[in-house]
């Protein structure tokens, strides 16, 4: 378990070698349709064709008017204009506004040359031929300029950002219909484990259903990586690899859970020790002490504990920052804040723990205990609180570090 030097690596070396690991592990660029870009990795620059506002435009639906006209009006002493044209979102061909006159407009209608306020129709009688205006607003009121949002020509989105649906939004609004993004990682994942059975099917005793390749195939997912679970390799080692090898053909990483531990039946270990391009080390931490990485037939491998707490854990502090990495985006790392402690807590000594969590207002409460094993616990937290390797005990209203994983709950 311990490395050639004869201790753990430290969590930040085994995050470097993975992270080298996986570095070359993005398969070039495609280019996608706009509305199927959610997730993805922009892979260019996205420029404005456009300004945003497109066109100096109206926050509301009322009167463009010139201040000089109606400035002066208040309800004791309302001022009546002629409504020379009428103006819903929409119209391309926009009159300048006469003096003395005013155009009904409407929520995003283009502003008519001459026009620098708009008076919101609750302002007036809302007349059609003309109308009564009690009340003004300052001048420039209720206009929005072309080009205040984004200018012409410049970056809407940098290349590295990841598509949620603001930023697909900015993308449809500049004009873009299609985006150059990062190809998906193909991430080949499997479980391991002769104990294991497809949830659905009975459980003679003894059995348990299978739900790591679950997790990390949506962990994969979420990284940004395109996942393809491989089921029920067999335990003989040299069928094994001969499967996996076959599977790699078509993958640009593997991980693995289960089978790296120092039981007698540990097929992972054996299978892929014996290549010597895959190395199986301790780390400093809790959940996820043994791990592994290397290559098998050049392509990256990462080897996670099968404990379904730890190959969770695992994936999240080593592989998913390494697959975001390789996908160009500039903050890997999910957000960590400093939080207090709802109760007090023990950690153990020389090793970084992740204990599971619940943060709200700046606290956090741990949820369950440290152990490996307690998914249910596990799928009620919203981050993993971090206890350095020198501590070994916290007050409550201690302070901890804590990284925000998202959760079902939240
Ligand atoms: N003598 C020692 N025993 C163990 C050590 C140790 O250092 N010395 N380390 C412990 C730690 S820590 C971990 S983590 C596990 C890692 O073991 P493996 O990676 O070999 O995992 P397995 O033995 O295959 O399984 C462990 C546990 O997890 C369940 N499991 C495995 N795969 C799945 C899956 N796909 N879906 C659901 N559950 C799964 C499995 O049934 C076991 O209960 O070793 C400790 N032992
Ligand atoms: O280090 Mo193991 O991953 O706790 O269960």
């Amino acid at each position: 378990m311990d490395t050639a030097a004869g201790r753990r690596r430290t969590v930040e070396e085994h995050r470097a070698v993975v992270a080298a690991l996986l570095a070359g592990c993005s398969p070039g660029t495609e280019e996608v349709p706009v509305a199927e870009a959610a997730g993805r990795v922009l892979a260019e620059d996205v420029l404005a064709a456009v300004p945003l506002p497109v066109f100096t435009n109206s926050a509301m639906d009322g009167y463009a008017a010139r201040w000089a006209d109606v400035g002066g009006a208040s309800a004791g002493a309302p001022v009546r204009l002629p409504v020379a044209a009428d103006l819903p979102a929409g119209r391309t061909e926009v009159p300048p506004l006469e003096p003395g006159t005013v155009h009904r407009i409407m929520t995003g209608a283009p502003l008519p040359d001459g026009a620098d306020v708009v008076v919101p129709v609750e302002s007036t009688d809302g007349g059609t031929a003309t109308v009564a205006i009690s009340g003004a607003p300052a001048a420039g009121t209720f206009l929005r300029h072309a080009g205040e949002d984004l200018a012409a020509g410049a970056t809407a989105l940098p290349a590295g950002t990841v598509l949620g649906p603001a930023q697909l939004g900015l993308a449809a609004s500049v004009g873009r219909a299609a985006v150059v993004v990062r190809r998906r990682p193909r991430v080949l994942v499997l479980s391991t484990g002769s104990e294991l059975v497809a949830p659905g099917e009975p459980l003679a005793h003894g059995q348990i259903h299978e739900s790591n390749s679950l997790v990390l195939a949506a962990a994969v997912t979420a990284a940004g990586g395109a996942a393809r679970t491989l089921h029920f390799v067999p335990d003989d080692v040299d069928q094994f690899l001969t499967t996996v090898r076959a599977e790699l053909a078509s993958a640009d990483v593997l991980v693995t859970s289960g089978g790296v531990s120092m039981g007698a039946y540990e097929v992972v270990k054996d299978a892929l020790g014996a290549l010597g391009t895959v190395e199986f080390v301790g780390v400093a931490m809790q959940p996820g002490g043994p791990q592994g990485a290397g290559t098998v037939d050049g392509v990256p491998v990462v080897t996670l504990p099968g404990n379904p707490v730890s190959s969770f854990v695992s994936f999240e502090v080593f592989v998913r920052p390494a697959l975001r990495a390789a996908l160009g985006v500039p903050g890997p790392d999910r957000v960590e804040l400093t939080a207090r402690l709802a109760g007090p807590l023990t950690s153990p000594a020389g090793r970084r723990q992740y204990l599971r969590g619940r943060f709200s207002s700046g606290t956090v409460e741990l949820v369950g205990g440290a152990g490996s094993h307690l998914v249910a616990h596990l799928a009620r937290a919203d981050c993993l609180v971090v206890v350095p390797e020198d501590v070994t005990e916290l007050p409550a209203g201690g302070e901890v570090q804590v990284v925000l994983i998202g959760g079902a709950l939240q």
